[in-house]
C-alpha cells in the first residue's frame, strides 16, 4: 500500500495548552481511518489542519513525491483534499447548483458539469429536490448533498467532521450508507466520529486522539 500523505511534526496550541503533537501520520491511499478520540480532544481541530483551515504552529507534508509546508497551505493539497463539515454551508440557490459550484470554479464547462452532478444526485438520493433551495432541507438530506458536493470533486483525501452526528433513525442510516462508496474512485477517507456503528464498518482503520498523541488501533 502506498502513502498518499505523510505529515510530520503536526503540532497544534492554544494558548499555553497543546491540542496535539504528532510526530508521524500517514494516509495510506484508497483507505478508510475513523478518527476517534473523548469530546474536545481535538478530532476537528486536526481535520481542518490538514485542510489548511486552521493554521498549525510547524508542519511539513509529504504528498506525491514532495515535501511541503503545512503553512502557507499548498496549492496541491486544496486541490486533492476536501474537508466536509459537521453542519455543511450552502449557497441558498438549488441542490444542483451547490453540487456544481466546485466543479464549475474550478473552470469546468456547464456542459460536462451537469451530468456528473446528476450522476452524484442518484447517487446521494436527492435527485427529487434538484431544483430545492438547501434552506429547506433535513440535516440528512443536507449531509447527502454535502456528500455529493465532495464527491464530484474527486478527493484524493476526503475529511468528514463526523458525518452522522445530529441524525438519527433512516437519516443516519441513508449518510451512513453512501460512506463504504465514498471510495469508489480509489480516495481515501478520515472520519472524525463517535458513531459505533461507523467506526465498526468492515475493513476501516482506526485511529485514536488521546491527551494530544495519535494512537493507531
Ligand atoms: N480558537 C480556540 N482557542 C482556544 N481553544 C480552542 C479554540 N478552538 C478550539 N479550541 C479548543 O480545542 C479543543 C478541541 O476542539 P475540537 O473541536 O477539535 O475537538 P473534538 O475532538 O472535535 O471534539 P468533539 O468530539 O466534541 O467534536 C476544545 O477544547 C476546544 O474548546
Amino acid at each position: 500500500m502506498s502513502v498518499l500523505l505523510g505529515v510530520h511534526g503536526l503540532r497544534k496550541r492554544h494558548g499555553e495548552r497543546t491540542l496535539f503533537d504528532i510526530g508521524q501520520l500517514s494516509i495510506e491511499a484508497a483507505t478508510a481511518y475513523v478518527l476517534t478520540g473523548v469530546n474536545g480532544a481535538g478530532k476537528s481541530t486536526l481535520l481542518r489542519t490538514l485542510a489548511g483551515l486552521e493554521r498549525c504552529d510547524s508542519c511539513t507534508v509529504e504528498f506525491d513525491g514532495q515535501r511541503l509546508p503545512l503553512h502557507p497551505y499548498p496549492k496541491a493539497l486544496r486541490r486533492a483534499i476536501v474537508f466536509v463539515h459537521q453542519h455543511p454551508i450552502m449557497f441558498s440557490t438549488s441542490v444542483f447548483h451547490n453540487i456544481a459550484y466546485g466543479l464549475l470554479a474550478r473552470g469546468d464547462s456547464s456542459r460536462s458539469v451537469a451530468p456528473v452532478v446528476e450522476e452524484a444526485m442518484a447517487w446521494a438520493g436527492v435527485a427529487h429536490l434538484r431544483d430545492t433551495d438547501p434552506a429547506r432541507l433535513s440535516g440528512g438530506e443536507k449531509q447527502r448533498v454535502a456528500l455529493a458536493r465532495a464527491r464530484v470533486l474527486q478527493p484524493r483525501l476526503l475529511l468528514l467532521d463526523e458525518p452522522t452526528a445530529n441524525l438519527d433513525g433512516p437519516a443516519r442510516e441513508q449518510v451512513m450508507a453512501l460512506i463504504p462508496t465514498l471510495l469508489d474512485r480509489g480516495g481515501s477517507v478520515v472520519m472524525a466520529c463517535h458513531d459505533r456503528d461507523l467506526i465498526g464498518l468492515p475493513g476501516i482503520h482506526r485511529l485514536k486522539l488521546r491527551d494530544g498523541r495519535l494512537e493507531y488501533r
